[in-house]
């Protein structure tokens, strides 16, 4: 991230996103706040992913607004990391990870994108194609591409959900530090990563969606699995969830 390129937070206001007959958000309004990390939890088939590709700019809502609160268009300062799709199935990993700037018509920074695939654990696998990836390794090379683009704001959804516990941790302990001081929103269904990651969660719930009452974490990211005020935010996030359900 470039230094003149302070992260700004977005406002969604006036939401509304229909799909046939199905009101998915209805007059929806969110802040995310200009460098937290926020973690979006709910129920399968709320509306979560739908919210984040709205605010990517992927798909356009019946009514509402997105801005980012330094008054600049969002546009361009956006990196999004989906459920699926993620990476070309013809290019290699390392040409996955530095596919935006390709298309920029910038020049790639191979050497970072190495340094990035080594610290997903990927080193011995720039080379390889999507193919010959396991499912796990595929979500690590677009975990690498997302934190290739180096944008001041930042929208994945569930990005670790097919890592091995160990791996998980690993990958979210670097998420969080490559990742500090920029503008997150990231869907997961896990309260522990949510709680570990998290320094503002949200629940979506409802249909029509609406977001809770945000939970404030205080401290450092990443906290430990085993910290005191994860395992007992962690609990009252799956109360949360459960009465939601
Ligand atoms: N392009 C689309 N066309 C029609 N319906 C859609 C479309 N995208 C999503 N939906 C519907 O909108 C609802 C919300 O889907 P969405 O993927 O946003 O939920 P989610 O909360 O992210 O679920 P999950 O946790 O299972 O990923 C679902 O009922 C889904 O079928």
């Amino acid at each position: 991230m470039r230094s003149d390129d302070r992260p700004p937070g977005l406002e969604i206001s006036g939401l509304t996103l229909r799909y046939g007959s199905q009101t998915l958000f209805d007059n929806l309004a969110l802040t995310v706040p200009a460098g937290q990390y926020t973690v979006m939890l709910g129920a399968s088939g709320v509306g979560k992913s739908s919210l984040l590709r709205v605010a990517a700019g992927l798909a356009a809502p019946d009514a509402g607004r997105i801005v980012a609160t330094d008054g600049l268009p969002v546009a361009g300062r956006i990196a999004w990391m989906g459920q699926r799709d993620l990476l070309y199935p013809w290019l290699s990993a390392i040409d996955n990870v530095t596919l935006g700037a390709r298309l920029r018509h910038e020049r790639p920074d191979r050497a970072r994108a190495l340094d990035l695939l080594g610290r997903v654990g990927l080193a011995d696998r720039a080379g390889s194609l999507p193919a010959e990836l396991s499912g796990g390794m595929r979500q690590r090379a677009a975990i690498a591409r997302t934190l290739y683009e180096d944008r001041p704001i930042v929208l994945m959804d569930e990005p670790f959900s097919a890592l091995d516990s160990i791996t998980r941790g690993r990958v979210q302990d670097l998420a969080a530090t490559l990742l500090a001081g920029r503008t997150v929103l990231m869907i997961t269904h896990d309260p522990l990563e949510a709680c570990r990651l998290g320094e503002r969660l949200v629940v979506l719930s409802g249909a029509p969606a609406t977001p809770g009452e945000p939970v404030v974490l205080p401290g450092a990211i990443p906290r430990p699995a085993d910290d005191a005020e994860v395992l007992r935010t962690m609990a009252s996030l799956l109360r949360t969830l459960g009465a939601a359900a």
